[in-house]
């Protein structure tokens, strides 16, 4: 029988890390209950400015597959919403499930959706580089995008199209002049916003999060496209799917989750 206010550290198969990390008070993903979401008149809109010049590579690292941008400039940035300073895009990735059932790490009043799109970026007014600010609080901003099954997503083919260049684990490609700013929502002025961590290790609480109200769609296709990626690289006997590469939800601890929405 587990001692009260002992930590589970339940090892999850995907991550290999605990699943609340000791003393984490604002773990992530969680649920967002809408009702109990705390509408803030002050949340500013959100202004992303990226430069698809700054696209550079496609990589499938074992737990996603990233397609990452040059932050060694502020071309391609992401200001407003919350932040009070400027955060720079370092790449994006995708969780999503075996099934259209689920896959989506955050979840709207217990709703899962098949994918989710996060974009990282990293506060370039108070760090030089991501490993600095991902270390501290409030060092980087996620945002994230549900994916819904519906009509293909144009803008996503051409990410679709050289994924299996990268089907194993450790294979990198040249991916370029791909702008981000095509997998955003066309609504980016509904989100919810609360505070906390990496959803994989370090699993650092370092994470001011803006999920979007409005999802956006891709077909069962482009989606099939994904689970076609495996976590494994070439030279390992047995091959395994790159599907269900979410974390299991966090506890709130008391946060709110505020909107800028009524
Ligand atoms: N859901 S999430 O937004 O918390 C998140 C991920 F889910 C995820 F898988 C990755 S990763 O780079 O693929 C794996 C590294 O842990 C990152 N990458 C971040 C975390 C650590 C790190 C270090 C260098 C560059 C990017 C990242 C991430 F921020
Ligand atoms: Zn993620």
């Amino acid at each position: 029988m587990q001692e009260a206010g002992e930590y589970t550290m339940k090892m999850h198969p995907m991550w290999q890390g605990p699943l609340v990390a000791p003393g984490g008070n604002r773990q992530s993903p969680i649920d967002i209950r809408v009702r109990k979401s705390v509408f803030d008149p002050h949340l500013k809109p959100l202004t992303p400015d990226y430069d698809p010049g700054t696209c550079s590579q496609i990589w499938n690292n074992g737990y996603s597959f990233l397609v990452e941008y040059d932050d060694t400039t502020d071309k391609s940035i992401l200001k407003g919403g919350p932040l009070e300073d400027n955060f720079r895009l370092c790449q994006f990735h995708f969780h999503w499930g075996e099934s259209n059932a689920w896959g989506s790490e955050h979840t709207v009043d217990r709703r899962l959706f098949p994918a989710e799109l996060h974009m990282v970026h990293w506060n370039s007014n108070k760090y030089s580089r991501f490993e600095e600010a991902v270390m501290e609080e409030n060092g980087l901003a996620v945002i994230g995008v549900f994916l819904k099954i519906g009509k293909r997503h144009e803008g996503l083919q051409k990410l679709v199209d050289v994924l299996p260049a990268v089907r194993h684990k450790d294979s990198v490609v040249e991916f370029t002049r791909f702008d981000p700013a095509c997998l955003l929502p066309a609504n980016i002025d509904d989100y919810w916003t609360y505070a906390g961590s990496l959803t994989t290790p370090p699993l650092t609480e370092a994470v001011t999060w803006i999920i979007m109200k409005q999802h956006i769609e891709v077909s069962h296709d482009q989606l099939a496209v994904f689970r076609s990626l495996l976590f494994t690289s070439a030279e390992e006997e047995v091959q395994k799917s790159m599907v269900n590469n979410f974390r299991v939800q966090q506890p709130l601890r008391g946060r709110t989750v505020r909107s800028s929405f009524t």
